[in-house]
C-alpha cells in the first residue's frame, strides 16, 4: 500500500512552547486513521499543518506527495477535504442552494448534490432552509459540502463531538461509506468508542508525543492481561487464559454451574490510561 501522508520528526513550537515534539507516522491510502488524544495534546495543530493552514517549526511533512506548507502544490486543495466546526453556510438559503453555491466555487457539477445528500442522509431536507436545521443536521450538511468535490483525503477534527448518539452514528455511517468508495480518512477524536468502531489504525497522542500506533486489535492483544471473567451461581471469578484456566472452565461447564463468560479485553481508553497515565477526556 502507498503512503498518502508521511510525517517525520514533526515539531511545532508556539512561542518556544512545544505543541508537537518530533512525531513521526504514515497514513496509507484507503485507511481510516485515528488520532486520539485528550484536549491540548496537539490534534488540531497536526491537522492544521497537514492541511496547509499552519507552518510547522521543523521536520518533514508530505501529503499527497508534496509539502502542504510550501506548495499548496498542484491539485492539493482540490484533492483534500477538511471538516471544521465553522459551517460557513447561509442560513437563509436551502440545503440545496447552499450546496449549489459551493458546486460553483469548486467547479463541480450540480448533480453531485443529490449524491452527497444521499451519503449524509439528508435528501429529504433538500429544500429546507439551513437556518431551520438541527445541530446534527448542520454538521451533516457541512460534511456534505466537504465531500462535494470527492476528495482523496478527508481530514476531520472531532466530527461528532457535541452530537447526540443518533447523529454521531449517522456521521460515522457516512464516513464508512465514503471510505468504502476509496476516500482516506484522517480523524481526530477523544471518543475512543468512535475510534474503535471506525479506525483501521490509531495513534495515541499525549502532550505532543505519539505513545502508541497500531491497529485497535493489536493494541488490545498487546496490552490485555489475557484473562476471562466467569460468572457462576457463586459469583464472578477471573480465570487465566491458559491450560489450567481451560480445565477450570471445562469443569464449570460439565457441572452446569457456569452462567456466563466474558473476555477481559481492554478498551482503547483503558490502554491509553495504561500508557500515558491519563484519560482521553
Ligand atoms: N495559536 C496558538 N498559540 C499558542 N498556543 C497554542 C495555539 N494553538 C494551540 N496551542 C497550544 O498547543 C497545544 C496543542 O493544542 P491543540 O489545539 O493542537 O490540541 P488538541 O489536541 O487539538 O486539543 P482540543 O481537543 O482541545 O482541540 C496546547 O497546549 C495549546 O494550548
Amino acid at each position: 500500500m502507498q503512503s498518502i501522508i508521511e510525517v517525520e520528526n514533526l515539531e511545532k513550537l508556539y512561542k518556544k512552547k512545544p505543541a508537537l515534539r518530533k512525531i513521526s507516522f504514515q497514513v496509507q491510502q484507503g485507511e481510516i486513521f485515528g488520532f486520539l488524544g485528550p484536549s491540548g495534546s496537539g490534534k488540531t495543530t497536526t491537522v492544521k499543518i497537514l492541511t496547509s493552514q499552519l507552518i510547522h517549526t521543523s521536520g518533514k511533512v508530505k501529503v499527497l506527495g508534496g509539502d502542504p506548507s510550501r506548495s499548496r502544490h498542484p491539485g492539493f486543495l482540490g484533492r483534500v477535504g477538511v471538516l471544521t466546526d465553522n459551517s460557513g453556510m447561509y442560513e437563509r438559503l436551502s440545503v440545496h442552494d447552499n450546496l449549489a453555491l459551493f458546486c460553483r466555487l469548486y467547479g463541480v457539477p450540480e448533480r453531485r448534490i443529490e449524491a452527497v445528500l444521499e451519503t449524509v442522509n439528508l435528501i429529504d431536507d433538500k429544500h429546507t432552509l439551513v437556518g431551520k436545521l438541527s445541530k446534527g443536521m448542520k454538521q451533516r450538511i457541512t460534511l456534505a459540502r466537504t465531500i462535494l468535490h470527492e476528495p482523496d483525503i478527508l481530514f476531520l477534527d472531532e466530527p461528532t463531538s457535541a452530537l447526540d448518539p443518533v447523529n454521531g452514528g449517522r456521521i460515522r455511517e457516512a464516513l464508512r461509506e465514503m471510505n468504502s468508495r476509496g476516500t482516506t480518512i484522517f480523524l481526530t477524536t477523544h471518543n475512543m468508542q468512535e475510534a474503535e468502531e471506525l479506525c483501521d489504525r490509531v495513534a495515541f497522542l499525549n502532550n505532543g508525543e505519539i505513545s502508541a500506533l497500531d491497529t485497535p486489535q493489536a493494541l488490545r492483544l498487546r496490552h490485555g492481561d489475557r484473562t476471562i471473567t466467569v460468572t457462576t451461581q457463586q459469583g464472578k471469578r477471573v480465570v487465566d487464559q491458559n491450560e489450567a484456566g481451560a480445565d477450570e472452565v471445562r469443569d464449570l461447564i460439565r457441572s452446569g454451574n457456569l452462567l456466563a463468560i466474558h473476555s477481559n479485553e481492554p478498551t482503547l481508553g483503558d490502554i491509553f490510561v495504561k500508557l500515558t497515565g491519563r484519560g482521553l477526556e
